[in-house]
């Protein structure tokens, strides 16, 4: 955790909290790790996986948009022939977002209200500046590695080739921006058998935090 970044006095009834990172830099995996120490999780990967399953009207939209070579034969989206499309194509990722952005917004927003008034809600929202949404949580927590390295885990964890993870980086805002919104950094470069212990540290911070 970066001592240069002081955590906020929050507002608002639900505890919202961001936490946001490149593709690969241990989000979900501190998102876990919190949800274990009882924040509810709103995993927006999931959602925007959900939002597309067979029968739904996002899939709908994204066939009609995309053509009939981004649904495979079983009916159900066929991801790698997407992601092959729009992450080559900045339009064509506009237009993708266009359609699943909202759809797991709102998702998301369902998904809170059914929390507790002053349940932790930890929102894992890998694309919290690029869909400009920094402005409405309480805290915003940033996994941070090197970009070399988050290429390397992406690859070993999804069998992507280089130029397929240095593309998604590329989509993705900088380390930079990242950091400089960051109200609490989480450096995830260490072995992942250190970041439980991390995590106990991050969820007493949390408790400090003075919600109003
Ligand atoms: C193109 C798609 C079908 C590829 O699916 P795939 O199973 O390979 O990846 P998955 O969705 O699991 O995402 C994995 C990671 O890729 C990165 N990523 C996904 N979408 C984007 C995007 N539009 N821009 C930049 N990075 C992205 C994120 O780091 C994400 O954590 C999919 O990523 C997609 O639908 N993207 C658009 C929706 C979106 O923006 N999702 C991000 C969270 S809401
Ligand atoms: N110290 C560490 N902290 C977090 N993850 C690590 C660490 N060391 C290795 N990893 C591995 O890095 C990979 C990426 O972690 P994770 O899936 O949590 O990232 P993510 O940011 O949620 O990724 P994405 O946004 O692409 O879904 C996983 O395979 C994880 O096991």
């Amino acid at each position: 955790m970066s001592p240069d970044h002081a955590v906020p006095a929050a507002v608002g009834r639900r505890r919202r909290i961001a936490l946001t990172g490149g593709i690969a830099s241990g989000k979900s995996t501190v998102g876990r790790l919190l949800a274990g120490h009882g924040a509810m999780l709103v995993d927006y990967d999931g959602l925007s996986h959900e939002v597309v399953e067979p029968g739904t009207e996002g899939l709908r939209l994204v066939a009609e948009t995309f053509g009939s070579e981004v649904v495979a034969e079983d009916g159900g989206l066929d991801r790698a022939a997407l992601a092959g499309l729009v992450f080559a194509d900045p339009s064509g990722r506009a237009r993708l977002e266009g359609i699943i952005h909202p759809l797991v917004l709102a998702e998301a927003d369902r998904r809170e209200a059914s929390a507790p008034p002053q349940q932790v809600v930890v929102h894992d929202v890998p694309l919290l500046i690029e869909a400009d949404l920094v402005g409405g949580f309480d805290v915003v927590i940033v996994t941070d590695i090197d970009p070399d390295e988050q290429v390397r885990r992406a690859m070993e964890r999804d069998g992507m080739s280089e130029d397929q993870a240095r593309s998604r980086l590329s989509a993705q805002a900088t380390r930079e921006q990242r950091l400089a919104v960051a109200d609490i950094v989480i450096d995830t470069s260490g072995p992942l058998s250190a970041l439980p212990g991390v995590v106990d540290g991050l969820w007493e911070r949390l408790q400090e935090v003075s919600w109003s």
